[in-house]
């Protein structure tokens, strides 16, 4: 049966890569995205973004949802610190177990956790079977009608607090309108918005930055 476009980054990754260093993990997928087969991570020029970002939020407890081959789970988990940990939904059993492989060979498998299904499933089970108290960072990048549905599950599960970072990927491409237009007008959020380009592309995107108020 032939490959995966995932199996084939994977594979790119094992043969191209240095164990242990996640830096040169992000930017193996990245060469091989941008030169052989464009994959949806958040890229190199997002990913800048979501580094700063993250620097300066300095998160104990982070969420992702939308977990993918891992690409950008392991560029924050190369960011946190060594008690830091990051949570990552993915609901496709097949990408779960690639960003597991690739999560292990950058070698930041102590930091992060993956856990299969869909985040409506899953966020409601983040304070007691998985020992979150509250989150710090969230990075939001699975489907994009989710994005408002599960900011809100996230506030009625009581695992937002004053000052949690979220930041949402593709408000421009693919496109997030409904998540955009209810968290600009929610006055328990404060927005950015960082305006740059779909991954590996000239298409314009953006990221979007809501700081809950409490
Ligand atoms: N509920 C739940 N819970 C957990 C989950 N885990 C996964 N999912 C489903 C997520 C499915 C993938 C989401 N990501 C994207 O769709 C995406 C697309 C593009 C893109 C594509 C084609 C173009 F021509 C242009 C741009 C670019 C991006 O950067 C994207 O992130 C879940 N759902
Ligand atoms: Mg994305």
């Amino acid at each position: 049966m032939d490959q995966s476009k995932e199996q084939r980054i994977l594979n790119f990754v094992l043969q191209n890569a240095v164990r242990g260093d996640p830096q040169s993990v992000v930017d193996t997928i990245d060469k091989y995205c941008s030169q052989k087969e464009w994959a949806m991570n958040v890229g190199d020029e997002k990913g800048l973004i979501l580094d700063k970002i993250l620097e300066e939020a300095k998160p104990s407890t982070s969420l992702e949802l939308g977990t993918y081959c891992g690409y950008s789970a392991v560029r924050m988990a190369r960011l946190l610190k060594p008690s830091a940990r990051l949570l990552t939904i993915e609901f496709n059993p097949k990408f779960a177990a690639i960003a597991k492989q690739i999560i292990e060979f950058a070698g930041v498998q102590e930091k992060v956790k993956i856990l299969e299904g869909p985040s409506e499933e899953i966020i409601p089970q983040l304070k007691k079977k998985h020992e979150v108290d509250t989150l710090d960072f969230v990075f939001l990048d699975h489907w994009k009608e989710r994005y408002t549905p599960d900011t809100i599950l996230l506030q009625e599960c009581g695992l937002l607090r004053k000052g949690t970072v979220i930041l949402a990927d593709n408000i421009i491409c693919p496109g997030a309108p409904e998540f955009i237009n209810y968290i600009r007008n929610n006055s328990h959020f404060v927005c950015t918005n960082y305006p740059s380009h779909l991954e590996y592309m000239k298409v314009k995107d953006a990221m979007e930055k809501a700081v809950f108020l409490g």
